[in-house]
């Protein structure tokens, strides 16, 4: 079987991974209509050709945060690897590092930021961040990284709560017993634990010293 462009790979997907696997990476909450806005935003965009211009000699590389990658594309932070192939985010890195483009690890992986790091010590690395309740759990993960080399952190600030994701609901989705969020002490497993480690308190405005800070975390 070929694989040549993203549908492929998700007919492939779909077929070869188990359901609550499938059905976990594909839905999103309640009626899903924020995934599918997404996807019909992505069918909006139109790439404007011009015309007579010698493209005999083509160049993509770009730079961000004042590091070159070959072309405008970053892996998002998404979770679980592992349940798709057992290399994990450590495959997804190696991936990223080959192509030399960015890769941003998420704090649920299921490789460790330490293995993630030696499957691709060259490659561009930032690190997704939650912010937990308990702050402390967030610096340690931050300095961790810091020494790994990532070159940035991606904060998330949407996930106050968890959406209702009526599949995994249906399918008690929980990670198999052999699979662990090892990024965290302990190496999580429970997901209903891991996201209300997270803060649902962050506010966009911060007041410190008689000055208002925009999207800080407090
Ligand atoms: C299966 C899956 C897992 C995800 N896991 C995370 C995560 O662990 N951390 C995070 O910040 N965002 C996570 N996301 C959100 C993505 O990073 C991204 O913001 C979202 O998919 C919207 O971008 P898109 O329209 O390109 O898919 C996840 C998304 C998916 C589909």
């Amino acid at each position: 079987m070929s694989l040549i462009c993203l549908a492929d790979f998700e007919a492939y997907a779909k077929e070869n991974l188990p359901k609550a696997t499938w059905e976990y990476y594909a839905a999103g909450a309640d009626e899903c209509y924020t995934r599918d806005d997404n996807l019909q935003a992505f069918r909006r965009i139109r790439l404007r050709p011009r015309m007579l211009r010698d493209v005999s000699v083509m160049d993509t590389k770009t730079t961000v945060l004042g590091e070159e990658i070959s072309c405008p594309i970053a892996i998002a932070p998404t979770a679980f690897h592992c349940l798709a192939w057992s290399d994990g985010e450590m495959s997804t890195a190696r991936a990223a590092e080959a192509l030399k483009l960015l890769y941003v690890a998420s704090t649920y992986a299921t490789c460790s930021v330490e293995e993630i790091s030696q499957a691709a010590p060259e490659g561009l690395r930032w690190f997704q961040l939650y912010v937990y309740r308990d702050r402390k759990l967030s610096e340690r993960l931050i300095r961790r990284v810091e020494a790994l080399g990532f070159k940035a952190l991606v904060l998330t600030v949407d996930v106050p709560y968890t959406g209702k994701r009526r599949t995994d609901i249906r399918n008690n989705f929980q990670l198999p017993p052999h699979l662990k969020v090892k990024n965290f002490e302990g190496c999580l497993r429970d997901t209903v634990a891991l996201i209300t480690t997270a803060s649902p308190s962050i506010p966009w405005t911060h007041q410190s010293a008689g000055r208002t800070f925009v999207g800080c975390a407090v």
